[in-house]
């Protein structure tokens, strides 16, 4: 909770326009402050919002305390704001957004340009393949759900590498009339079906005794389709039954990202001779206040050993354990560099059917074949000459928008301590809203 008030704050409350009144906005959902300059509430509190600082924090009051509050978790006072412009009231535009925005999401699905990419992705789909061939003998007369097939590859590996009893190819998007037509052409009718629907909304034939997806999004967790994995989970495999991947881990590591940083803010510096060094304050917040999908991190880059922050069983999670997910590190940097920011990745496991034999793994990280996901890059506000030796602690915070709910906020707060400190180093923390 916000208590005292340090000099960007107190310049930033003189800045206050008092021309514009405070607008009432209403707490969608509870906040926690991750920092001394945020604020909390809970869901159905009424701030009052004095500045809209950026598209994602506002600076808010809540009760005398003042603080910055995500702007995604806010609504605003309808009642108050039509009233005041004399607005008439209008909610069914309000109410006919998706929180899943299942439409956009399955529309994009349906194009061959997404399932290009991924069918593409060799080290991701030779996994798949890798899985099933070498459980081909314990897969015979199983029963199989693909959650989210797509083009299907999965179920014709199934078909094709095993003699399953069955396949259920499960896909929501309107790739799956293709889909129907390539089971055929490749002779795997006899064993796979194709049903076009959400997972959620489809009635299967039975339970599974293994379910197979590919559910994976950026940071691991982006588009949140493994709320719909867990859910088919509880619905459909039986006690007993395999989940793939079984495991999941995300990863972090403390790095260097010159170019990036060059490219983005560097630049400003004297382009074709000019001062420009004005404009690096809205490159920060443009280019560094949200992740970097598909960020490319070169194995040097690394100032220390990655670890996993994150560890996930398919088998024992809860969709409400995907709320909040929250995770500790410690690195000792290895080499003397530039902290530009934190890189995040993820690993997936497939434990073998048969006792004792070996869990496969896809590594989607800097010293493993590249896949479409590459990593995911957290940028600094401003880099940190680091010496070597020093500690990076923290924790990292993963909390799903309550509104929006293919979406998160990935908070990290660290502190760097070198072995001569003396009393306490700052904690710094950041927000990254991925993406509302
Ligand atoms: N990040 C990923 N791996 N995305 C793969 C998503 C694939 O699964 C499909 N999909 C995602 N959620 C669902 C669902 N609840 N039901 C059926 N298909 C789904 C989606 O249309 C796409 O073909």
């Amino acid at each position: 909770m916000f208590k005292k008030v340090d000099d960007s704050i107190r310049m930033h409350q003189e800045d206050e326009d008092y021309t514009n009144p405070p607008e009432e906005f209403i707490g969608l959902s509870d906040f926690t402050s991750c920092g001394s300059d945020q604020l909390s509430f809970r869901a159905g509190d009424r701030l009052l919002v004095h500045t809209k600082t950026s598209a994602d924090w506002w600076w808010a009051e809540l009760g005398g305390l003042c603080g910055y509050v995500p702007s995604s978790y806010l609504k605003q006072d309808v009642e108050d704001s039509y009233l005041k412009q004399g607005v008439e009231e209008d909610t069914s535009e309000e109410t006919s957004e998706d929180p899943w925005q299942d439409e956009e999401y399955f529309g994009s699905y349906g194009t061959l340009r997404l399932q290009l990419e991924m069918l593409s992705d060799r080290a991701r789909t030779e996994t798949y393949r890798q899985v099933i061939l070498t459980n081909s003998a314990p897969l015979r007369g199983k029963v199989v759900m693909d959650l989210g097939c797509g083009t299907g590859v999965i179920s014709l590996f199934c078909a094709r590498l095993a003699q399953p009893k069955a396949v259920y190819a499960v896909e929501a998007s309107s790739i799956a009339e293709h889909t129907e037509t390539l089971v055929r052409q490749n002779g795997c009718e006899e064993v796979v079906t194709v049903f076009q629907g959400r997972a959620e909304e489809l009635e299967l034939p039975g339970t599974v005794d293994i379910l197979i997806s590919e559910w994976m999004g950026n940071c691991l967790l982006f588009e949140f389709m493994v709320e719909s994995v867990l859910q088919a989970r509880d619905r459909w495999l039986r006690e007993g039954g395999m989940m793939w991947p079984s495991g999941a881990s995300l990863c972090l590591v403390p790095c260097q990202a010159l170019d990036y940083y060059t490219e983005r803010m560097g630049f400003w510096e004297q382009p074709y001779g000019l001062d420009f060094t004005a404009l690096q304050s809205l490159a920060q917040s443009e280019f560094f206040s949200r992740p970097r999908f598909s960020h490319l991190l070169q194995p040097e880059d690394c100032l220390a050993t990655p670890c996993d922050v994150i560890t996930l069983d398919m088998l024992t999670l809860h969709v409400t354990d995907l709320e909040k997910l929250r995770g500790q590190f410690t690195f000792i940097v290895e080499k003397a560099g530039t902290f530009h920011g934190f890189t995040s990745w993820f690993r997936v496991q497939f434990q073998s059917l048969e006792r004792d034999k070996t869990t496969l793994e896809l590594d989607t990280g800097p010293y493993s074949e590249p896949t479409h996901w590459k990593q995911t890059l957290f940028m600094l506000d401003g880099p940190i000459s680091l010496l070597g030796g020093e500690t990076v602690s923290g924790i990292i915070l993963l909390h799903r928008n309550p509104v929006w709910r293919r979406h998160m906020t990935v908070t990290i707060q660290w502190r760097i301590s070198s072995t001569e400190e003396t009393g306490n180093c700052m904690v710094q923390t950041k927000s990254f809203p991925m993406w509302r």
